[in-house]
């Protein structure tokens, strides 16, 4: 019998879409307000993944239409160095979205630099006033990655009512928030991690099924239930049998994608749309300000 395939969820191309619109809306926003919106970056250190994703948040805010503001700082920078810029960018006028590239450096404390950001300007949606708004069900900005899983089930009108999911991973970053939105549209929700008994059981009773622990390959085609959906938001950077870097999920996709019913590449699927929610909540933010939103 020929293997069954689940249809794929394209990260990639609603990306490009919700770039469209943003850049239209960028546009006649602009030519209200007199000036477009604006996003400080800021990078420490020279670790080369996060060069990469900080490159390409630059080169999407540039197709936007948003201002970026690219700050690369020594790995030796001092916390409070940083959180003296945090300030100065909170008062910027020119500047509607701050964000900190993780990871960090060891000696500096992410938790208390997010804590720096002003709120409506937390672009990354991880200020404990934001994650409170989430709890709350309340207007806020949302954390990028969990927002674009959601968005993409959307789009693909994959319902979530009374539906089991199972979000493996706890971290604030992803697994966390993302419980909470697929609460917010009454899935049935939980977290499994490291500690969880019978991690195979627990899958295996998912209807969607989302992996975001960043380790490759942690989901096998046996953790997963016939005609499930299955997310994937690990970005795990392998090296194949000739030696050459590959990028994988947490999920073994070939495998799976003959059981599942739906699932989304790595990459093409979640990563592009983190970047999509983070420019989105750049806009949003600029909005506000202006009254617009
Ligand atoms: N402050 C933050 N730091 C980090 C976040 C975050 O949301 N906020 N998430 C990740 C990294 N990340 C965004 O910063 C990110 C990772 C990957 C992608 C992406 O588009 N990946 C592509 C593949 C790109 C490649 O070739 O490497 C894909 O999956 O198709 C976007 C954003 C950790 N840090």
């Amino acid at each position: 019998m020929p293997a069954q395939t689940a249809q794929i969820l394209d990260g990639k191309a609603l990306a490009q879409k919700i770039q469209l619109q943003l850049q239209n809306q960028v546009r006649s926003l602009q030519t209200k307000i007199g000036r477009p919106p604006g996003l400080a970056v800021l990078m420490v250190g020279d670790n080369p993944a996060s060069a990469v994703y900080v490159r390409n948040k630059e080169k999407s805010c540039h197709k936007v239409g948003i201002a970026s503001l690219g700050k690369h700082f020594p790995e030796n920078t001092s916390q409070a160095e940083l959180e003296q810029v945090i300030q100065q960018l909170n008062q910027d006028e020119r500047v509607d979205g701050i964000l900190v590239q993780l990871p960090l450096p060891k000696h500096l404390d992410a938790v208390s630099l997010l804590h720096t950001i002003a709120p409506h300007k937390d672009a990354d949606g991880l200020h404990p006033v934001n994650l409170g708004h989430l709890v709350r069900s309340e207007t806020g900005l949302r954390s990028c990655t969990p927002a674009g899983v959601m968005k993409l089930l959307q789009e693909y009108q994959i319902p979530l009512a009374g539906k089991k999911a199972v979000v493996v991973g706890r971290s604030i970053l992803v697994g966390k928030p993302l419980a909470l939105m697929l609460l917010e549209e009454n899935a049935t929700v939980t977290i499994a991690h490291s500690r969880t008994q019978d991690l195979v059981g627990v899958c295996r009773e998912a209807d969607l099924l989302i992996a975001a622990v960043g380790k490759p390959q942690l989901i096998t085609a046996a953790m997963v239930k016939p005609g499930a959906v299955v997310i994937d938001v690990g970005i795990n950077r392998v090296e194949d049998e000739q030696g050459k870097s590959q990028l994988v999920g947490d999920v073994d996709f070939e495998a799976v994608a003959e059981v599942a019913q739906y699932i989304t590449p790595v990459p093409g699927g979640i990563g592009p749309m983190t970047v999509a929610m983070l420019l989105q909540n750049t806009v949003t933010s600029y909005s506000r300000t202006f009254g617009i939103a």
